[in-house]
């Protein structure tokens, strides 16, 4: 999906929510696990409760790798379950040496068809470029993401007297462009998200954080909107794992919805 259709869908549903697709065995209703992929079964009924308000979806694939060879084909099911015009993300913060990182992005554009996948900077240049190559496929790098543990690298200051996310945001727009590359920039940073929008004014951000961690959506807007929104924020437990029951697809989709109208609200105020 290139990114004019990408704010098609924004305009369209006046919305920038992606919905988190962590979908763990062990929360889904008991009713669903006799069934013969209740993961699947469960992420259909998240999908249809919740695509009229989400523009995007991100299966986080360790949910799904961890079930082996079987979460491997829910994901698959899945991926293709959803809407041609819904963006898609498989969150896999991968990147390697170059012939490995050709085969992650071949594994995940080609294979699967996600529309992008979130990449780990640590590796350089050329661990991100084999995912580049592929067109109308878009990498997430990481920046500044919304984890405590982030401080540990992320805020440390760099030769150039600078903390290292400036470093990774500043190097990497040459390696891509506001086409081709999101960054990860998580809703609990507070202003720092306004720091990383001066530097990189035109990308995306994909916003974690939102929900179980607490992170404040009109913070995020206020701090990390452009005037074309350049935002997706992704809930996943707070929607997902709304209701406990039978009904958590109808809870999913007033979750989706309350988090919907706020957006069309920011989305009034800030980008006009
Ligand atoms: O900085 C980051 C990068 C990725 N994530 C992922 O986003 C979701 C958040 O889930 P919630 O349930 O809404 O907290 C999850 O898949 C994380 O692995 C992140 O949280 N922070």
């Amino acid at each position: 999906m290139n990114k004019a259709e990408l704010f098609q869908q924004i305009k369209r549903k006046s919305s920038f929510l992606c919905v988190g697709l962590d979908t763990d065995p062990s929360k889904i209703p008991s009713s669903l696990l006799k069934l013969q992929d209740p993961i699947f079964e469960f992420n259909k009924q998240i999908i249809d409760a919740t695509a009229d308000f989400a523009v995007a979806y991100k299966p986080n694939i360790a949910f799904y790798e961890a079930l082996g060879p079987k979460g491997w084909e829910s994901l698959q099911r899945t991926l293709d379950y959803i809407p041609n015009d819904i963006f898609t993300i498989a969150d896999a913060k991968r990147g390697d040496i170059g012939n490995t990182s050709g085969l992650y992005a071949k594994a995940f554009f080609e294979t699967m068809n996600f529309d992008s996948i979130t990449v780990a900077p640590y590796m350089g240049v050329d661990s991100v470029q084999p995912f580049l190559e592929f067109k109308d496929k878009w990498v997430i790098l990481l920046a500044l993401t919304s984890n405590g543990g982030s401080s540990d690298f992320q805020l440390i200051e760099s030769k150039s007297g600078k903390p290292l996310f400036h470093e990774v945001l500043e190097k990497s727009q040459v390696w891509g462009n506001a086409d081709n590359m999101m960054y990860v920039v998580g809703a609990t940073r507070g202003e720092l998200i306004a720091e990383v929008r001066k530097i990189v004014p035109d990308h995306f951000f994909l916003v974690p954080g939102v929900g179980a961690q607490g992170g404040s959506l009109n913070e995020v807007a206020k701090y990390g909107m452009n005037a074309s929104c350049g935002l997706l924020v992704n809930s996943s437990r707070g929607i997902i794992y709304a209701g406990k029951g039978d009904d958590f697809a109808e809870k999913a989709r007033q979750e989706a919805e309350k988090l919907q109208k706020e957006m069309a609200v920011l989305l009034e105020e800030y980008c006009k």
